[in-house]
């Protein structure tokens, strides 16, 4: 699995070019992309990266790559990012690390988005991963209730003993169901809810999804399984 999302990873940088403004995404698939990407850029490489998560820009920065916030671009070309399950239509399940909202704002924005997972996060039908939910602290447990009436366990994420919070402060609420049949629609009715700030469903986002098989990888573009 390791060397799995190694090379998935690392075969992102071939979709990357001279001048292009790239969005960082977070975890430990991704992380082999942000390190190839920084070697290319200790050789000359000239890109922006704009970070999903604090700890990718950490990452991004200790590899000399440069760092770009909203205010100073007008496009990203191209969001690089994994993902926790991935059906056969592309859509995925994100947020196990807790990054899913900023992720999800750079996803939506750039030009292409690229998936990089190992071939175990692969499924036919979302639902064998928990769900991620970002949610404002005030309230929470009314808001997990609503959630929870929707047919899932909810448990608030904790890290140690204590609650996890996100970049942009607020908790994370892991949603267990059982299997989802229309994901479009379940992540319609949590969003509407109050409380609710995003979640971890990317619908229709992803344009490609490389998969670490074995020793390979295989390329998976939107539309080739219509
Ligand atoms: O919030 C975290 C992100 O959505 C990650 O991209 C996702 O959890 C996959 O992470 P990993 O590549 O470490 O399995």
């Amino acid at each position: 699995m390791h060397l799995e999302k190694k090379i998935a990873g690392e075969k992102a940088v071939e979709f990357i070019e001279d001048g292009m403004t790239i969005g960082l995404g977070t975890g430990s698939t991704v992380y082999w992309f942000i390190q190839k990407l920084g070697e290319l850029v200790s050789k000359g490489l000239n890109v922006k990266g704009i970070p999903t998560s604090k700890n990718t820009e950490q990452l991004a920065r200790s590899l000399g790559i440069p760092i770009v916030s909203f205010q100073e671009i007008d496009n990203i070309h191209v969001a690089i990012d994994g993902a926790d399950e991935v059906d056969e239509k592309l859509n995925a399940i994100k947020g196990g690390g807790g990054a899913l909202v900023r992720e999800k704002i750079i996803a939506e924005f750039a030009n292409q988005f690229i998936i990089v997972v190992d071939q175990s996060k692969c499924s036919k039908q979302l639902g064998n991963h928990f769900l991620p939910v970002e949610v404002t602290p005030f309230g929470w447990q009314g808001t997990a209730n609503n959630i929870a009436a929707f047919g899932c366990e909810v448990k608030l994420r904790q890290v140690g003993n204590k609650t996890f919070i996100s970049d942009n402060n607020n908790y994370i609420l892991d949603c267990y169901f059982k299997k989802i049949n229309d994901a479009s629609l379940l992540h319609q009715r949590i969003k509407m809810l109050t409380g609710v700030v995003d979640t971890g469903l990317f619908i229709d986002l992803a344009d490609m999804v490389i998969v670490g098989k074995g020793n390979e990888t295989e390329i998976i573009k939107k539309f080739a399984n219509d």
